[in-house]
C-alpha cells in the first residue's frame, strides 16, 4: 500500500482564498484587519516562520506590523508592547513568536494579551473555551490538523486517535479537538514506554512531539492516517516526526514535512486574525447603534 498524500499547499489556498473574501468585505465597509507579530531575538526557524506570516497576510489584504526585539529584552518591556497592541484599535490579532528567550515567561506575555485578540489561541480564556466546548480562538496548529481530517472526509466518531506529545500549542488541544468529535483519544509522551504498542492501535495518529522520524512504519496500523506536526532541522534538511518513506508505505493518508500541516497553520492563523476584526467590527457597531425609543 502506498498512503495518499494530504497536500496542505492546496488545502491552505482554498482557506487562503475564503480568508481574501471576507478581507475584501471588511475592507469595503472601512475595516482593515490588522496583526500584531512580535518577534524576540534571533532563533533561525522562528524568523523563516514569522516571514511566512508577514507574507500570507500581504497576500489576503491583511495588514501585518512585524515588531522584532533583540533577545535582551527585558519581560516587562515586552509586556509594554503587548500591552499597546491591546489598546490598538487598527489591531485585530496579537501574536509572540515562540519559544521566547529561557528570561522570559511566555505564560506571563500570553496572559497579557487581550483573549479577543488572541489570534494563536494560547491564553487560558481560550485554552478553556476550547476545553469547555465554547466560543473562543483555537490554536493554529491543531485547528489546521481538523481541517485537514474534515477535508478528506475522515468521520472521528468511534476511532482511536493517538496523539504524540503534550505540548500547550499543539498536543493538549489536539487532544481536545479530536476528542469533541468522538474520537477516543490516547496521548503519549516522553514517559510513555513504548510508543509502538499504543500506535500500531491508532486509526490516526499525530504526531507533535518534536522528534525527527520518531513515527516509522512498522509502528503504524496499516491504512490510518498520519497527520506529522514535526518541524526538525537536521543535518539531512527539514523532516517530520515521522519517518516518511517507511510510513507511507503502511498507512492510508499521511501528511508531507514540508507542504502539509505548516501552510495549514498559517491559513489558520488568517482565518482567526480575520474573525477578530470582524467581531470587533460587531461589537463596535452595536455599541454605536443608538437604541430604538
Ligand atoms: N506564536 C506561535 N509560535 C509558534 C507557533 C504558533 O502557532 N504560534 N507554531 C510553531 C511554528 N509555526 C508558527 O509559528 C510554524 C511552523 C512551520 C510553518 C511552515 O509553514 N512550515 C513549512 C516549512 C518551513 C521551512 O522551510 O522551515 C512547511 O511545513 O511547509 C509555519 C508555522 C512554533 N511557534
Ligand atoms: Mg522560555
Amino acid at each position: 500500500m502506498t498512503a495518499e498524500l494530504i497536500d496542505g499547499v492546496q488545502m491552505s489556498l482554498a482557506v487562503r482564498a475564503e480568508v481574501a473574501q471576507r478581507t475584501a468585505a471588511l475592507r469595503a465597509a472601512g475595516i482593515q484587519p490588522g496583526l500584531a507579530v512580535l518577534l524576540v531575538g534571533e532563533d533561525s526557524a522562528s524568523h523563516v516562520y514569522v516571514r511566512k506570516k508577514v507574507k500570507a497576510c500581504e497576500e489576503v489584504g491583511v495588514r501585518s506590523i512585524l515588531e522584532q526585539h533583540d533577545a535582551s529584552i527585558s519581560e516587562e518591556a515586552l509586556l509594554a508592547r503587548v500591552k499597546a497592541f491591546n489598546q490598538d484599535e487598527a489591531i485585530h490579532g496579537i501574536l509572540v513568536q515562540l519559544p521566547l528567550p529561557a528570561h522570559i515567561d511566555p505564560q506571563t506575555v500570553i496572559k497579557a494579551i487581550s483573549p479577543a485578540k488572541d489570534v494563536d489561541g494560547f491564553h487560558i480564556v481560550n485554552a478553556g473555551a476550547l476545553l469547555t466546548g465554547t466560543e473562543g480562538f483555537s490554536p493554529c496548529t491543531p485547528t489546521g490538523c481538523m481541517r485537514m481530517l474534515d477535508a478528506i472526509g475522515y468521520e472521528l466518531r468511534g476511532k482511536h486517535a493517538v496523539v504524540l506529545g503534550r505540548s500547550n500549542i499543539v498536543g493538549k488541544p489536539m487532544a481536545i479537538m479530536l476528542l469533541s468529535r468522538g474520537a477516543t483519544v490516547t496521548i503519549c509522551h516522553r514517559a510513555t514506554p513504548d510508543i509502538g504498542v499504543v500506535t500500531r492501535q491508532a486509526d490516526i495518529v499525530v504526531a507533535a512531539a518534536g522528534k525527527a522520524r520518531l513515527l516509522r512504519g512498522d509502528m503504524i496500523k496499516p491504512g490510518a492516517v498520519i497527520i506529522d506536526v514535526g518541524m526538525n532541522r537536521t543535518e539531512a534538511g527539514l523532516c517530520g516526526d515521522v519517518d516518511f518513506e517507511s510510513a507511507k508505505a503502511v498507512a492510508g493518508w499521511i501528511t508531507p514535512v514540508p507542504g502539509g500541516v505548516g501552510p495549514m497553520t498559517i491559513a489558520m492563523l488568517l482565518a482567526n486574525t480575520v474573525t477578530s476584526a470582524e467581531q470587533i467590527a460587531l461589537v463596535q457597531k452595536s455599541s454605536t447603534q443608538v437604541p430604538a425609543s
